[in-house]
């Protein structure tokens, strides 16, 4: 793989000695490539004894250039030759050694600025025995610079190619089915093929030309430039992952010193600094980019090993081990994690600094100096951590110059300061700027949003002056409601005036959802709505508020029929968490709407006086007809039913249906009898526990640990009787309350 833009830099920037070597070396894929001989026609790859001998009918002994004779020699060279006018290579051929050039260059360590072309020399098959003396090739051809060896799938033993350079040698070998091998070399490099022991290696031999694609020496910061411009147009690939993502927006390229905000705003660097700095403001001039000086905080979590010592000497250690990252206490692993964010920076050119909030991705981090060779301010080692084992985590601070292209410069600046990119868009907005720049880069800035609130009152601004209204609604969507409050009443007035109703019923529905109720929403519903409704209504929404307490409602009314469900002491709890809510949304609502409210209370069942009675105490000459009539009907079909007479001890339940529910469900619904001994297994003690526990059953049980099963004793609880008396005696008090005028 060719290194990213980024590292190339870094490389650049750190300057000395060429980073190349010899020889390089690549492995690619043999799918998709095809191979195609004069007088053989196609042949299969990998290259089996079939394709062989049918190759070497078509070859001749390989010549041996001497001087300036070419002799055949087999005690120089023994292997059979094609010439490449007899060779055709197809399918996904070209793209194939386009990669494997560009990987090549970059292993020599070619110049930028100059480019490889390869010439096809020759086919070559080697049989047992076979192999090539020690030589140097001649360079044919003045920009002949290397030599390309591809090892064409084949299976074989020996057959290794040696190349020499000064005084350094390496062996290559490539004997694979399914993958191509390539090997390239300087020309003034001494290299041989050792003789080839089983089966057969085939290979093509390439002339590996330079051209210059300009004559002028090119310049380092012009190299630099184009680096840069290169990475601001290669998309990023996160580090665990093989997706690509969109390209980067920054490139933070890691300083050496440490630097205070004054001491950064002021431009006062140190040694190495000075120079990076300078070359990477006249690259990013070049390149079209802007660039500011910046402070990083930097984090490593490495995973860490123990070192082996005395289980003693750990414990009286503990704790600097705590304390103290930097003793030597642990090795260093894996690092598993590195997160880089900018807290300040300095633009070039533009006004102080500020404090901004910017993550950086690794994709976008350029460093000569690798953080973890520095000193961290502050380390914090961690025994056993989930999925870790031991971790030490490192932390380090870290100036650095950033790059941004001029271009993508709103969203640039809006990942690393949201608030005030938002601001200069609705200052554009109000300055008459070109609206189409101002929507594209408002789009860009949906993708940064995240619930919350600070950002609601300038973005319904700039929602409503876009006149958009799609993107309107991307942009107010994700924030949510938890920060709306009266104070964004007008400005919310103001974009469903422009957008429509049908609009805002749209941004209500995702602002309040209805399912998945939160205590949150409620606590808004009781304290915020009926400050937002009011000056809602003033700013002239009304539909706005009848949409919010319609959707509150839905998920309120929603979570009073999940609770009735449950038995009677798990209602009483929810209920009181519902009644303030609800109070509040009867005295936001209008008549007709806090009517349709009551419809769906009469359509629940009976629990729902629970929530009824308290409502109507609390919204005393406040409450709606509807809602007394409703509560006056439950209580008189409640006290039209004539008492339980004493020797009835029904109780009216149905299980889950199974067989233990049936035989539980005979038990309470026989008039006549209290008490129950039923043998069961645990199993069977569990499920009916629990049945009785969750119905919230007027009955006890015991288990009776003798015999075998153990005998479970049921118990209808004597007050029953009592119990319903006091019901009846407070329905009679409540109804009689309502039907006098709740005094
Ligand atoms: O077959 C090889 O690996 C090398 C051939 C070679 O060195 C040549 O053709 O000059
Ligand atoms: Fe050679």
């Amino acid at each position: 793989m060719v290194k990213p833009a980024r590292e190339r830099i870094a490389l650049l920037l750190q300057g000395g000695e060429s980073t190349g070597s010899f020889s390089a070396e690549a492995t690619v894929p043999a799918a998709g490539v095809t191979l195609a001989v004069d007088g053989v026609g196609p042949v299969k790859l990998p290259i089996g004894a079939a394709q062989e001998r049918m190759l070497v009918s078509v070859a001749r002994p390989a010549m041996f250039g001497h001087g300036e004779e070419t002799l055949t020699d087999p005690s120089v060279r023994d292997t059979w030759e094609l010439t490449a006018d007899q060779v055709s290579l197809g399918g996904a051929w070209e793209q194939v050694l386009e990669a494997v050039l560009l990987e090549v260059h970059e292993g020599l360590g070619l110049p930028q600025g100059s480019r490889l072309r390869a010439e096809p020399h020759a086919l070559l098959v080697y049989g047992p025995d076979q192999f090539f003396a020690p030589h140097q090739d001649s360079e044919k051809d003045d920009e002949m610079v290397a030599t390309l060896v591809v090892s064409l799938p084949s299976i074989h033993t020996g057959g290794e190619l040696v190349v020499s350079h000064g005084g350094q040698s390496r062996t290559y070998r490539h004997s694979a089915r399914d993958s191509i091998g390539f090997v390239a070399f300087y020309a003034d490099c001494i290299h041989e093929v050792l003789p080839v022991r089983s089966g057969r290696r085939v290979t093509l031999t390439f002339n590996l030309l330079v051209t210059r694609e300009s004559e002028e020496e090119i310049d380092p910061d012009e190299e630099l430039a184009s680096l840069v411009g290169e990475h601001f147009a290669t998309p990023m690939t996160p580090r665990w992952s093989t997706e690509v993502t969109s390209v980067p927006n920054h490139l933070v390229v890691l300083l050496d010193h440490q630097y205070s905000e004054r001491g950064l705003a002021a431009g006062r660097l140190k040694g190495r600094d000075v120079e990076w700095v300078n070359r990477l403001r006249v690259a990013a001039g070049r390149a079209d980019c802007l660039s500011a000086l910046a402070l990083a905080e930097i984090r490593q979590t490495w995973n860490a090993y123990e070192e082996h010592r005395s289980w003693r000497y750990r414990y009286d250690d503990d704790e600097s081990l705590a304390n103290d990252g930097s003793s030597e206490s642990y090795d260093l692993g894996e690092l598993i994690e590195d997160e880089i964010s900018l807290g300040w920076w300095k633009r070039s050119g533009v006004g102080d600094g500020e404090p901004i909030r910017l993550g950086v991705n690794q994709g976008e981090v350029c460093a000569v100096t690798p953080t973890d060779s520095l000193t961290p301010y502050q380390s914090e080692y961690e025994g056993y951590m989930g999925n870790y084992g031991n971790t030490v985590d490192r932390w380090y601070r870290r100036a650095a110059i950033v790059l941004w292209p001029k271009e993508r410069d709103f969203i640039a600046r809006a990942e690393a300061d949201l608030p005030h990119a938002i601001a200069e868009l609705i200052g554009r907005l109000k300055d008459g700027d070109d609206l189409d720049r101002a929507r594209t880069d408002a789009r860009a800035v949906v993708n940064l949003l995240r619930v919350g609130g600070q950002l609601l009152a300038p973005l319904l601004a700039v929602a409503e002056s876009l006149d958009d209204a799609e993107l309107a609604h991307d942009l107010l969507a994700p924030l949510g409601s938890e920060g709306l409050t009266a104070e964004h009443a007008p400005a919310l007035a103001a974009v469903v005036n422009r957008y429509g109703r049908p609009w805002s019923q749209r941004l209500i529905g995702s602002w309040f959802p209805t399912r998945g109720h939160r205590l949150g929403r409620w606590e808004w519903a009781t304290d915020t709505l009926p400050g937002v409704a009011l000056a809602l209504r003033r700013a002239g929404a009304d539909g706005v508020v009848t949409d919010i307490c319609r959707r509150i409602w839905a998920n309120l009314s929603g979570s009073i029929g999940l609770a009735l469900v449950e038995g009677p002491r798990a209602w009483a709890a929810n209920v009181s968490s519902i009644v303030e809510p609800a109070e509040s949304l009867f005295r936001v609502a209008e008549a007709e709407v806090v009517d349709e409210f009551v419809a769906t209370l009469a359509a629940t069942g009976d629990g729902v006086l629970d929530l009824e009675l308290p409502m109507l105490r609390r919204l005393g000459s406040d409450a709606p007809a509807s809602l007394v009539e409703d509560a006056v009907k439950r209580l008189e079909v409640m006290l039209a039913a004539p008492p339980r007479p004493a020797d009835d001890w029904s109780i009216v339940w149905s299980g889950c249906g199974c067989d233990l529910c049936e035989t539980l469900r005979g038990f309470l619904a026989d008039r006549g009898a209290t008490e129950f001994d039923w043998p069961l297994r645990t199993d069977g003690r569990q499920h009916i526990h629990q049945r009785i526990e969750a119905a919230e059953l007027p009955v006890t049980h015991h288990t009776i640990r003798k015999g075998r099963p153990y005998t479970l004793h049921l118990a209808k609880r004597p007050d029953l009787h009592e119990r319903e008396a006091v019901q009846r005696r407070q329905a009679t008090t409540d109804l009689a309350w309502l039907r006098e005028g709740r005094g």
